[in-house]
């Protein structure tokens, strides 16, 4: 697992608004490594979609992004369109936010699957192709459900479907924005067993992104934290959990239900209006005056665990 599959190197996207130019991702470098399960966390408005998207080259005309993203070692961001549609969907798939609106109401599962494998010509058994991945998923009858249309299946249905679409096409990477968003617990967790079995199945990276800790506790190997654009801390799962590295994952654990639901201090930031140094210092109840002063570095502080804060940087 040490060969990085997708790097993320000095992301910073830009969006002009009728409010002036506003910074969504801040200077982000991320590595995703082949066959692991990375998820983004961090409140609404951290730029983890922006940052997302950006590896599919599938930002608004109203956002300008620099630095470089690399897969498979080309880069990404040089690519015209007609070349990223070669990587879209076949090297790199999104399952998008909105499965409501993702899949055509009058046409049957059957129909849209076969949409996403129509690239596998040496496919010979199409359906009992897609059956075996309704399978991976859990659905009992797969043969049944090709059959339906969306109209018959629940919200988490049309989840585990819109993953298939995802995964069928046997992309490198999966990137999922939102998967259990609007689902009931039982349902949130069928759609989690479907990323983790397709994933481990096939070998495919998955990159996603989340609100839901839970979710992501129990699906990620790593775990990066977003805040006001930047990423503040990478960390695997369960040491994130056990000891965060970053008061703001601190406080955002702080904050779940299971921990007493203790609100987190403060506003979440203005991305007009950035606070200065690290931007969560006017919530942060370990900040000093240098936190105001300076942005702290990104500091590799134990194996696989990183921390943008000065509580772990070297003495200087
Ligand atoms: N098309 C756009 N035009 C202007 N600003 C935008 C646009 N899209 C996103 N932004 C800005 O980028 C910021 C980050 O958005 P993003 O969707 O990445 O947040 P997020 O972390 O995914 O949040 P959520 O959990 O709500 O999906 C938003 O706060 C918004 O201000
Ligand atoms: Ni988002």
């Amino acid at each position: 697992m040490m060969k990085p599959l997708l790097s993320f190197e000095h992301i910073s996207c830009y969006f002009s608004t009728s409010f002036g130019e506003l910074q969504a991702v801040r200077d982000v470098s991320l590595d995703l490594y082949e066959g692991e399960i990375f998820g983004l966390i961090g409140e609404t408005g951290s730029g983890k979609s922006v940052l997302g998207l950006t590896a599919l080259q599938l930002l608004p005309a109203n956002a300008r992004v620099t630095g470089e993203v690399r897969f498979e070692n080309k880069s990404l961001l040089q690519l015209s369109e007609k070349e990223m549609r070669h990587v879209r969907g076949k090297k790199i798939a999104l399952i998008p936010q909105n499965p409501a609106s993702s899949l055509n109401p009058v046409l049957k599962i059957r129909t849209q699957l076969r949409e996403a494998v129509r690239h596998q010509k040496e496919l010979k058994d199409k359906d009992g192709y897609l059956a075996s991945w309704l399978q991976a998923v859990s659905f009992s009858y797969p043969i049944k459900l090709l059959q339906s249309y969306p109209f018959q299946l629940s919200g988490g249905m049309k989840q585990r479907i819109l993953t298939i679409m995802g995964a069928a096409g046997q992309p490198k990477l999966l990137i999922a924005d939102e998967p259990t968003k609007g689902l009931d617990a039982p349902a949130r967790h069928d759609v989690v067993e479907a990323l983790r079995n397709v994933c481990r199945q096939t070998g495919t990276t998955l990159l996603v992104i989340t609100h839901d800790l839970h979710v992501a506790q129990i699906l990620c190997d790593r775990i990066g934290v977003m805040y006001a654009g930047r990423l503040v801390e990478s960390n695997d799962t369960d040491s994130l959990f056990a000891t965060p590295g970053h008061p703001y994952t601190e406080a955002l654990l702080l904050a779940r239900p299971t921990a007493g639901m203790k609100p987190m201090a403060g506003d979440s930031p203005n991305l007009l209006q950035v606070p200065s140094g690290c931007a969560f210092h006017p919530r942060c109840s370990y900040a000093s005056e240098m936190c105001v002063e300076q942005l702290p570095p990104w500091t590799e502080y134990g194996q696989k665990k990183y921390a943008r804060c000065f509580l772990h940087a070297p003495s200087t």
